[in-house]
């Protein structure tokens, strides 16, 4: 049967640990990573709370003017913290195709509680532990963000040991390889559209995401996220009250020589009747990006080649693979600094 919709998987039955549950999990998320490489998961475990705390906080961010935003502005391009105003990334680019800057404004935050030392200071490690910006506005904005991240890392530490079981390994194994994980958490607002877009300009270009999997959550607002079916059409992602979006990203499909599939994804316009309407094409996401450690090489699993079935990929550090796709996608900065 094909997915002509994204299907939810109930991971309770997992994280409550009864063997037969375990699998029947683990199978079904194999279904999907094939398939599609999109699912929604119930049954989390995390608290409906801090996910919505974690929304109203970016939103509260968001509504800040301008000059305030900028108070923590990206410090460089290859430097992935701070605030990105409208159209300061294009996500299409990270595949070759350039196209104006997305009509996205964004906050990127690395990784947290970094316990500091040699590995953390070795020159392939440069750029990848840059301290976090906090603004001074809303008041909570870090506590908030730093518990959100923690659980999102944590509920990923538990996908990944479902994908392990899904591809017949120990459930420990890619452990040693996201311990000091690179994951990132990017707060997105899509505003509503008062100008038309440029011929070419969405909301996100379509790519597909760098690590092992993300984990998304947003509000229902028309002009949203679309799949692309392996067949070739599109899918609308409409996130179900309750559950996290989660796609798999490249670093899967490499490990997995293919069989599992790092989906191509956008986000669209809404319709142009509904422009200046704030109320329903205001779009607010928040995305964990699970990544692996800058040094965890990502090569074919045993499992996964053989004679009839070569390697299709070189085997690459996840820092390596980052850094291409990450430069690919700067644009020239649409604000200009503000006057010292
Ligand atoms: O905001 C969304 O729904 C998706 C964003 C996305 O795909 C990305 O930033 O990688
Ligand atoms: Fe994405």
């Amino acid at each position: 049967m094909k997915m002509h919709q994204i299907p939810v998987i109930d991971i309770a039955p997992f994280l409550q640990g009864d063997p037969e549950g375990r699998r029947q999990v683990a199978h079904e998320m194999n279904r999907a990573c094939e398939e599609i490489g999109f699912f929604m998961v119930k049954g989390h475990g995390v608290a409906q709370d801090l996910i919505d705390e974690t929304y109203r906080t970016a939103e509260a961010f968001f509504h800040l003017p301008l000059e305030e935003k900028l108070t923590i502005r990206q410090p460089a391009p290859h430097i992935s913290r701070g605030y990105t105003p409208l159209a300061g990334e294009s996500l299409s680019a990270s595949l070759g195709e350039k196209a104006p800057g997305d009509l996205k404004e964004m906050v990127d935050m690395g990784p947290i509680d970094v316990p500091g030392g040699e590995y953390y200071s070795r020159p392939e490690a440069a750029n990848h532990f840059e301290p976090n910006l906090w603004p001074a506005q809303p008041e909570n904005f870090r506590p908030v963000m730093e518990r959100y991240y923690r659980r999102m890392n944590r509920l990923a530490n538990d996908l990944m040991a479902i994908f392990a079981l899904a591809l017949d390994l120990p459930e420990d194994f890619f452990f040693d390889k996201i311990d000091k994980s690179l994951s990132a958490l990017r707060l997105i607002c899509y505003p509503e559209q008062k100008e038309p877009p440029v011929p070419g300009q969405l909301r996100s270009g379509a790519h597909t995401d760098y690590g092992t999997l993300t984990i998304l959550t947003s509000n229902r607002a028309v002009g949203g996220l679309q799949a692309r079916h392996r067949d070739g059409y599109w899918v609308d992602v409409i996130p179900e009250p309750g559950c996290f979006v989660i796609n798999i990203g490249d670093a899967m499909q490499v490990w997995t020589n293919d069989r599992w599939v790092s989906t191509l994804h956008r986000v669209v316009n809404p319709p142009a009747a509904l422009s200046g309407d704030a109320g329903s094409a205001r779009r607010q996401s928040l995305v964990f990006f699970h990544q692996p450690n800058y040094d965890a090489v990502i090569d074919t699993l045993a499992s996964c080649y053989g004679p009839g079935r070569p390697k299709r990929y070189d085997p690459i550090t996840f820092g390596e693979h980052w850094t291409r796709k990450w430069m690919a996608t700067k644009t020239t900065p649409a604000v200009q600094p503000m006057a010292a």
